[in-house]
């Protein structure tokens, strides 16, 4: 259980929602892409595949990640009815009437894992249910035994009743802990045969999405998210198990009447944390411990490090190297143990006895297994594990003739990728765990699961020459005095030694006993050399005592062993490097969704204190109305109760008029003064500088008085202003100032409030008028001071020039 909440998302319709749900879906193949290079998704029926057409059918933006690459796409089904692929209760059938017809080709085929169409009308569904496991072991166990698979992306819908892939509530198959596909006879939805994803399969999917949507929707929706008995729902269950890798793509139709908190954008998770590693690099990158997820709870931190790594490149080459999948010993250990989902036993009695073919096949298989042997494996030969004639084809592709038969078609010309297993030819199909160990107990021919332990590994002349193992003859042919640090493991310690081909004597400190027959240095296997935990490493001195070829540039390397003993160094701090950048990212998003989480819960807390205050709030505007208009009633008051209201509301009005910004009067009276007060400053600041008289007549300055038209308005403003605030007094909402109900109430509020404002004004305004009324006595006082002055300076000294008549005259 991951203990953190799924996304709910809410769209206005459904047309909003299949946008969103295309960018999710995109999201999660690129990342995928990136990760493995095929999207290994998990489709159902019902709705879904109609809302997923119109999301992935629509026309994209023409960018890369924008675009579905259907043809690296692998469609498995979350559950299928166990009708024939043409069937209309078949949800193959419905996927590929609403999308897979509809792919333009430009587009590519994507592989469709369809159930076997020979099984899929048995009376007993279990068969059917094994054969599509053994399908999904081919595509996601083919090199290890896994707990599990890890789909990239799995798409639900939900019933009415909660019930999600074909997992019905209260059905025991909800209990089941181990298989990963299950058949039921009795699903209360028609038809009743259906076979499905089981709940730990689902819940182990990278991500998980439903889509709901409509108002026959709401109803499951509220009790999945509102209610106690939702938890237990089998979509409920994937909501607690999946937790934050659940996401809800619903519209408001659906979501009409659940509380859980609701989210309008869809932010895509940043699934695409990892890496993304030049496909220069991965063509002969060895492994990348790929964590399967930052969402995997932490306690399947043990399963996790089952899950399928990185798949290895189809081709051969430097990249044909069977890579190591498990990062330490213990997982060496775990490697042996059959990790494949086990039936439970009573489960599985019903089931018919292991045919005797399957005992042959193991024969043929051991057969061709020493034919492979005996063969030298080519640079262009497939790798053992590749898929055999029975891996999964891709839509549109021929089938091969003897290991396939078409299925019916459905109206349509489309045939279905499942292969068709031919029991009598090579079969690599692993069956059922149950079954292999039985028949392992029969049969001492090795499982026939192509475990890599078990595989032949390429022989090491054809491997590629860059990664090839340095032969003793090359160990010497090395860069003039330019060795280079290799693993303990690569490097042969030995005395001096001249080499067989007398070009290069190793330097004795260097060398140990080991070299003294570098023949018999045990062959050096791939898993070492690229896994190899770094040991401590000491520079190969070679003294080269013939060169012939590397005399021109001592800074290349010296042969191709170098070559490769540099490229492990290279991806072995590649791979660190990518491993500390893929772990920083999934702290990242970790915090960040943690974060996010917080935000959400304050976010949504605080909402619900808004609409409970806005409740509050109401309550107490409506008794403090009906207090006032109970008090109107006395008949102390003079005015009723609907003039008193009409009376606040027209002073509401005028305060507004008044002060509207640049244009209300109040707003203009008090610009204007404050511009004449900045001039006054300014002549009062250039007085200070030059004391007394002593200025240039031409350059004194003089403090106008404001213009009366202002003085005027000033005054009009004062009446208004008070005329209003003694409107607002004879309220007798006032008389209810000290009530517990009125007093807190908006309507009291807003009434205090503009008659504070009110008094306020009234003071400012004759403040104004006494302030530019001093300013100007001030002034004629200090004009008829200078103009004394120099009268006596005229007595003293009679000027030739008498001073300018002051504009104080005319004012
Ligand atoms: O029977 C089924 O129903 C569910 C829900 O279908 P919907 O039409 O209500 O969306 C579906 O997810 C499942 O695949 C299908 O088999």
């Amino acid at each position: 259980m991951s203990g953190a909440a799924p996304s709910l998302y809410s769209f206005p319709d459904v047309e909003s929602l299949a946008q969103q749900l295309r960018k999710y879906v995109l999201n999660h193949q690129n990342t995928a892409l990136n990760r493995h290079g095929s999207f290994r998704i998990a489709v159902s029926g019902g709705s879904l595949p109609h809302t997923l057409a119109k999301a992935l059918l629509a026309p994209g933006k023409g960018t890369a990640e924008d675009t579905p690459q259907f043809a690296k796409w692998e469609i498995f089904f979350a559950d299928e009815r166990a009708v024939a692929l043409d069937h209309p209760d078949s949800n193959y059938r419905l996927i590929k009437d609403e999308l897979l017809d509809k792919i333009p080709s430009s587009l590519g085929s994507p592989t469709v894992h369809t159930i076997d169409a020979d099984h899929a009308t048995d009376d007993d569904p279990t068969e059917l249910a094994d054969l599509y496991q053994d399908d999904l072991k081919r595509t996601f166990a083919a090199k290890d035994s896994i707990k599990f698979p890890v789909f990239d992306l799995i798409l639900l819908g939900v019933g009415p009743d909660g019930h999600t892939c074909s997992l019905f509530p209260g059905h025991p198959q909800l209990r089941e802990k181990d298989a990963w596909v299950v058949g039921i006879t009795d699903s209360p939805k028609p038809p009743p045969r259906r076979i499905t994803l089981t709940l730990p399969v689902v819940s182990h999917a990278i991500s998980i999405a439903f889509v709901a949507t409509g108002g026959g929707k709401k109803d499951i929706l509220r009790k999945i998210f509102d209610t106690e008995e939702g938890h237990d729902l089998p979509s409920g269950l994937v909501n607690a198990e999946g937790g934050d890798k659940v996401s809800w793509f619903s519209d408001d139709a659906a979501t009409e009447n659940v509380s859980f908190p609701k989210r309008a954008t869809c932010i895509p998770r940043p699934t695409n944390a990892c890496l993304i590693i030049p496909s220069a690099v991965t063509s002969f990158l060895p492994v990348l411990k790929m964590s399967t997820t930052h969402n995997d709870p932490p306690k399947r931190a043990e399963e996790r490090s089952r899950v399928p790594l990185r798949q290895p490149p189809r081709t051969t080459g430097i990249s044909s190297i069977p890579a190591p999948t498990f990062a330490n010993a213990d997982d060496v250990a775990n490697k042996r143990k059959s990790l494949l989902p086990q039936r439970n036993i009573s489960m599985r009695a019903r089931r018919t006895e292991q045919p005797q073919g399957q005992v042959n096949n193991r024969n043929i298989n051991e057969e061709d297994r020493k034919q492979l042997s005996s063969n030298t494996v080519s640079t262009t030969q497939k790798p053992a594990r590749d898929p055999t004639p029975l891996s999964s084809h891709r839509a549109g592709q021929p089938y091969p003739q003897d290991t396939m038969k078409k299925v019916p078609e459905a109206g349509r010309n489309v045939s279905t990728t499942r292969t068709k297993i031919d029991h009598g030819s090579l079969s690599m199909r692993p069956r059922s765990p149950l079954k292999s160990q039985q028949n392992d107990a029969k049969v001492s021919a090795p499982p026939v699961s192509p475990k890599k332990t078990q595989m032949q590994r390429p022989s090491r002349p054809t491997r590629s020459a860059s990664l090839r193992q340095p032969s003793a003859s090359r160990v010497g042919v090395s860069g003039e005095g330019k060795g280079h640090t290799r693993h303990r493991s690569q490097v042969l310690n030995s005395n001096t030694i001249t080499l067989s081909a007398g070009q290069a004597t190793r330097q004795p400190e260097k060398l140990g006993p080991a070299l003294l027959k570098p023949q018999q240095r045990p062959a050096f296997n791939t898993f070492q050399q690229h896994f190899s935990p770094k040991k401590e490493r000491e520079a190969v001195r070679l003294s080269v005592t013939e060169s012939n070829t590397r005399k021109a540039d001592s800074s290349i390397p010296a042969s191709r062993s170098d070559v490769a003993a540099l490229q492990t160094e290279f991806l072995q701090v590649y791979l660190l490097y990518s491993s500390s950048m893929q772990e920083d990212a999934e702290w990242r998003s970790m915090t960040e969704s943690k974060l996010r989480k917080r935000y959400n819960k304050v976010a949504s807390a605080y909402q619900g204190l808004l609409a409970e205050e806005k409740i509050a709030q109401r309550q107490q505007n409506l008794k403090a109305l009906h207090d006032w208009s109970v008090d109107c009633d006395n008949p102390a008051n003079r005015l009723d109760f609907a003039t008193q209201i009409q009376s606040l509301s027209q002073v509401i009005q005028e305060v507004a008029h008044l002060t509207e910004a640049d244009s209300g009067r109040y707003t203009l009276v008090i610009e204007a003064f404050e511009d004449w007060l900045a001039k006054l400053e300014n002549v009062r600041e250039s007085r200070r500088e030059i004391p007394g008289f002593d200025m240039d007549p031409d350059q004194v300055q003089f403090v106008y008085p404001m213009d009366r038209a202002w003085r005027d308005e000033v005054d009009a403003l004062t009446s208004k202003a008070e005329y209003c605030l003694r409107g607002l007094q004879n309220l007798a909402l006032f008389a209810l100032e000290n009530s517990q109900h009125a007093d807190s109430s908006a309507l009291m509020q807003i009434a205090r409030g503009h008659r504070d404002f009110l008094i306020l004004m009234v003071d400012e305004l004759k403040a104004m008028r006494e302030i530019e009324l001093e300013a100007v006595t001030l002034e004629k006082a200090w004009v008829s001071r200078a103009a004394d002055q120099l009268h006596t300076l005229e007595d003293e000294q009679p000027r030739q020039v008498k001073p300018r008549q002051g504009a104080w005259k005319s004012a």
